[in-house]
C-alpha cells in the first residue's frame, strides 16, 4: 500500500478489473482500486497487495481524492446502465482535464453519447475494447481505445505498457476518435462468435460423419493448431474436449447443456452491420445459431418429429474427410474476417474514423480470445494494399481460399446430405459464391419490385432509372 498519489483508478473489480488493476500494478503503476461492494477491494488487497502499489479506496470520492492530477479512471463494470451509474456519480467529482477510460463492452452508440456529454463538462471520455478475459486483463489484453488523440497520448504508456505483445510490439493501438475503440472490439466478439460457430461446425462433422469420440476430436484439433489454423481458440478447443467430467467420467462436453448463451456484443454486430449495409453472413449465423440452441420449446417440439434424411451415413475417407473439414473451417473462417474487415471499413467511412485496418490486424494478434497466426497474413494484405476492397481478393487469400475450395464444397455437400447442420459453412460458401458471381438473380428481383410497386430499375446498358408500365402497354419510361 502506498500514501502517495495514485497515477491511475479502477472501479470494478470484477474478474476483468481486478486483473487490470493488478496487471498495472505488476507494471510498476500506482494503482487506486474501488469496487461498489468493498469486499472485493479488500480481497484483492490482501490476495495481491504485494504484486505492487495499491491504493484501496471505499467510496468514488476516496477514489478521486486518491489520484494525481489530471486524473485518469478506468471503468470496468456490467455495460449498460451500471456504466452510466458509475459515469453520473463520478463526473460531480472530476476536474477539467481529467480522463474517464470505459474499459467495458459497451455499444459503441453508448460510447458516443457518453464522450459528447462529458465534453461539455471539460472531461475527456474514452470507451476502450479491451479483451483477453480473465489471464488476457493479468497477463496483457490486447487494447482498442478510441476517444480523442491527446487523451490516447495521456494513456498510451500506461495502456501500451500492460498490453500483450507480439515481436515487442504491444497489441495496442489508437483505433480512432469517438467510438472507434468500441466499434472495433464490438467487431472483434462478432468475428469471436462466427470462429467460434465454424470450429462447433466442423467438431460436430468429426462426430457424425466419421464418428470420432470427443477425445479423437480433440486430437484433430490439437494437430489442427498448427500451420494456418493455429490459433488461441483452436488450442482450446482441443483443451475443452479432451476434458472428462469427474462425476461421470464422460466427456465434459457431452455433460454440457447445449444452449449457448450471449451476453450481447454479437448481436449488436449484426445489428450495426444491417444499418451499414455490409453483409456479415458468418456472424449472424452464429448469433441465430446460438438463438436456436437455446430456443427449448421448438426444438423439443421437433427432435425425433421432424424427419432427416433416410441415409445419415457418409461415405467417405477418415483421413481425407478431416482434411477437408480442414480447408472449409479456414476457407469459412477467412470469409468471417473478410465480412468483420468490411464492416469496420465501413462504419470508419461512416463516421469518419479513419481506421487502420492493418493495424487492427496487428493489435489482434496476440492477447485477445481471437488472436491467431494468420493475423498476420491480415497486416500484410493491407500492408500491399491499404484500400484492398475485400481481403478476400487479396493474393495470399484468394490462393488460400482456391486451394480448400473444393474440399470446402464437399464438406457443406456432406453436411446437407447427412443432416448435419452447418450454417457457418454454408453461409460462408454462399457469400463466397454470390461475391465472385458476375451476375447476381437480384435483377429479377429489381424486376418484381417493379411490378408490384413501381420502385423503378436500372439498365445494363444506359444510365438513369427506368418502370415499365406493367399492367398497360408494358412500354419502359424513364422514371
Ligand atoms: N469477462 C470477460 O471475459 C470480459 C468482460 N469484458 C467486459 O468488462 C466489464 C467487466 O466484466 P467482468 O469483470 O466480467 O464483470 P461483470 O460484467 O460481471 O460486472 C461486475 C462488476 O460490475 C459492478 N457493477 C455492477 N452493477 C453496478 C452498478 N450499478 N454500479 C457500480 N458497479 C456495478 C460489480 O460490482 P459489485 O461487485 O458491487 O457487484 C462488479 O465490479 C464488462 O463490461 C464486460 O462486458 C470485456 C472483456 C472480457
Ligand atoms: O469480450 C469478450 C472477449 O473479448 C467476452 O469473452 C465476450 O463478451 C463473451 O461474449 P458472450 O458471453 O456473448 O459469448
Amino acid at each position: 500500500m502506498s500514501s502517495a498519489p495514485a497515477q491511475i483508478g479502477v472501479t470494478g473489480l470484477a474478474v476483468m478489473g481486478r486483473n487490470l488493476a493488478r496487471n498495472l500494478a505488476r507494471n510498476g503503476f500506482r494503482v487506486a482500486v474501488h469496487n461498489r461492494s468493498k469486499g472485493r477491494t479488500d480481497a484483492l488487497v490482501e490476495e495481491f497487495g504485494h504484486e505492487g502499489e495499491f491504493v484501496p479506496a471505499d467510496d468514488l470520492p476516496a477514489l478521486v481524492q486518491a489520484l494525481e492530477q489530471p486524473r485518469k479512471i478506468i471503468i470496468m463494470v456490467k455495460a449498460g446502465e451500471p456504466t452510466d451509474a458509475v459515469i453520473d456519480e463520478l463526473v460531480p467529482l472530476l476536474d477539467q482535464g481529467d480522463i474517464v477510460v470505459d474499459a467495458g463492452n459497451a455499444h459503441f452508440a453508448d460510447t458516443r453519447r457518453r464522450e459528447n456529454a462529458l465534453k461539455e463538462k471539460g472531461l475527456h471520455f474514452v470507451g476502450s475494447g479491451v479483451s483477453g478475459g480473465e489471464e488476457g486483463a493479468l497477463n496483457g489484453p490486447s487494447i482498442m481505445p478510441g476517444g480523442s488523440p491527446e487523451s490516447y497520448a495521456a494513456l498510451e504508456p500506461m495502456l501500451t505498457k500492460i498490453s500483450a505483445h507480439v515481436n515487442g510490439e504491444p497489441c495496442c493501438v489508437h483505433v480512432g476518435p469517438d467510438g472507434a475503440g468500441h466499434f472495433v472490439k464490438m467487431l472483434h466478439n462478432g468475428i469471436e462468435y462466427a470462429d467460434m460457430q465454424l470450429i462447433a461446425e466442423s467438431y460436430d462433422l468429426l462426430r457424425h460423419v466419421l464418428g470420432l469420440s470427443a477425445a479423437e476430436t480433440a486430437d484433430v484439433f490439437r494437430d489442427w493448431n498448427s500451420g494456418d489454423l493455429e490459433s488461441f481458440l483452436i488450442e482450446i478447443t482441443a483443451e475443452v474436449l479432451s476434458q472428462v467430467d469427474e462425476s461421470t467420467g464422460q466427456p465434459f462436453v457431452d455433460v454440457v447443456l447445449d444452449q449457448a448463451e450471449q451476453k450481447g456484443t454479437g448481436r449488436w454486430t449484426v445489428q450495426v452491420a444491417l444499418d451499414l449495409g455490409i453483409p456479415v453472413s458468418g456472424m449472424a449465423e452464429a448469433v441465430f445459431g446460438r438463438s436456436l440452441s437455446g430456443d427449448v420449446v421448438r426444438r423439443e417440439a421437433a427432435a425425433g418429429v421432424l424427419p432427416g434424411p433416410a441415409d445419415t451415413k457418409a461415405d467417405v475417407d477418415r483421413a481425407a474427410f478431416i482434411e477437408d473439414v480442414r480447408h472449409a473451417l479456414y476457407a469459412s473462417k477467412l470469409v468471417a474476417y473478410a465480412q468483420g474487415f468490411d464492416a469496420i471499413r465501413a462504419a470508419s467511412e461512416q463516421y469518419g474514423w479513419d481506421i487502420d485496418l492493418g493495424a487492427m490486424a496487428k493489435i489482434w494478434r496476440g492477447g485477445c480470445i481471437i488472436r491467431a497466426v494468420f493475423l498476420d497474413r491480415i497486416k500484410e494484405a493491407y500492408d500491399r494494399d491499404p484500400n484492398l476492397p475485400s481481403l478476400l481478393v487479396d493474393d495470399y487469400f484468394k490462393e488460400a481460399v482456391a486451394n480448400g475450395q473444393e474440399a470446402w464444397r464437399r464438406v457443406v455437400a456432406t453436411a446437407a446430405s447427412v443432416g448435419v447442420p452447418a450454417p457457418g459453412f454454408s453461409a460462408a460458401l454462399s457469400y463466397y459464391d454470390g461475391l465472385r458471381a458476375e451476375r447476381l438473380p437480384a435483377a429479377l428481383i429489381q424486376g418484381l419490385r417493379d411490378l408490384f410497386g413501381a420502385h423503378t430499375y436500372r439498365r445494363v446498358d444506359r444510365d438513369g432509372a427506368f418502370h415499365l408500365d406493367w399492367s398497360g402497354d408494358r412500354k419502359e419510361h424513364s422514371a
